[in-house]
């Protein structure tokens, strides 16, 4: 009898679920569950590999990742959603260990976790510990812009970017849910416990993978008027100790000599960097990370190390 984790990953075709399965390939801990690739949409086989397994990663379309849920019957099986089918969903836990010890004790304990969105992951990231230290009051009209690389977009917008049918549009910067309509803002409302959603300015550029979520703030209209070293401060406080999130030095000078934040810098880690800029008035936050990683396939296999009660950076160097 093996003593390894049984691992399923439903959705590995895909460009969150390769990622995943490139990782745990390396690990000798876990035994990945193979299903043949003529029975990857089979849902009887799919639904015997789900019950066969400790861990399984949905790394599938929203309506796919609901109905994996519904094949499973095993009760010792748990689940990691990287879809935004559950992240607001209560019976979930909301997989950013890093925003709270009660956040990391649920995941531990839980047999359904969601995966955060990746530019949710950014926000929150941002916005969580301001609200939560009493800086940013719950109903401030918050901003947020964001640039990605176009792995985000999944196999379609690979292709789509690397074939042959490439636009002209293509090559440069691309805004988009420009009404206000992105997927990731019930979650970043939700876990963030604002009034209201923030207005999201995402952006897709020509490379692959990275991002940069920055919210901008006016300290003037803040619950009484903040510095950027004040908020530094509580952002370093709240992350103090975090493996994979680090708050970078004020103003990030040492880090940026040429004052170019690049968006493309952590990709392939689970790293999150955030920066504090700014002057007394106008206070730039910024996160910087991996959509694929932080943003998606990294937390998840994080989420899986915290689950598994075993060190949760194996496996994430
Ligand atoms: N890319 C990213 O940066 C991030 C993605 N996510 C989320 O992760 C999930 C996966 O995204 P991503 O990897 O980008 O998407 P991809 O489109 O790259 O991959 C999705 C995979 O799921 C397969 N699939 C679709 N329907 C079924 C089904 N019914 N049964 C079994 N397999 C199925 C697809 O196969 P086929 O192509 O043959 O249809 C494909 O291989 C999504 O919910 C996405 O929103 C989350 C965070 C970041
Ligand atoms: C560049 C791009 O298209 N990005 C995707 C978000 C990727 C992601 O985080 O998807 P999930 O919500 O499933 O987690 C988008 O904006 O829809």
């Amino acid at each position: 009898m093996s003593n390894k984790f049984k691992v399923f990953i439903d959705g590995k075709a895909g460009t969150t679920g390769l990622k995943i399965y490139e990782r745990l390939g390396k690990r000798d801990d876990i035994e990945i569950l193979l299903i043949d690739e003529d029975k990857r949409k089979d849902t009887d086989e799919r639904a015997r590999l789900i019950n066969s397994a400790d861990i399984v990663f949905l790394c599938l379309p929203d309506a796919a990742a609901v109905e994996a849920v519904k094949l499973c019957t095993n009760p010792d099986t748990r689940i990691i959603d990287a879809s935004t089918a559950h992240r607001t969903d209560p019976a979930w836990d909301y997989g950013f260990p890093e925003l709270s010890e009660k956040h990391r004790e649920n995941i531990r304990k839980s047999k359904r976790v969601a995966n955060p969105g990746c530019y949710a992951s950014g926000f929150i990231s941002l916005v969580y510990p301001l609200i939560q230290a009493g800086v940013l009051p719950e109903d401030y009209p918050v901003t947020c812009h964001a640039v990605s690389g176009y792995s985000g977009g999944g196999n379609k917008m690979i292709d789509a970017i690397e074939g042959a049918d490439k636009t002209f549009e293509m090559n440069s910067p691309r805004q988009y849910a420009l009404a206000q309509h992105h997927k990731h803002l019930p979650e970043m409302q939700a876990v963030c416990g604002m009034k209201y959603p923030p207005m999201f300015n995402p952006i897709v550029d020509d490379y692959f993978s990275g991002m940069v979520v920055s919210v901008p703030l006016v300290s003037r209209c803040l619950n009484k008027k903040y510095t950027p070293a004040e908020i530094h401060e509580i952002m370093t406080a709240h992350y103090a100790g975090q493996h994979f999130v680090k708050v970078m030095e004020l103003g990030g000078e040492e880090t940026l000599p040429d004052g170019f934040l690049a968006a493309n810098t952590l990709a392939d880690t689970n790293n999150m960097q955030i920066f504090v800029f700014g002057n007394d008035d106008q206070i730039l936050l910024c996160s910087r990370f991996d959509n694929l990683g932080k943003g998606a396939s990294g937390a998840a296999l994080q989420n899986m190390n915290i689950m598994l009660g075993i060190d949760e950076t194996i496996g994430l160097e």
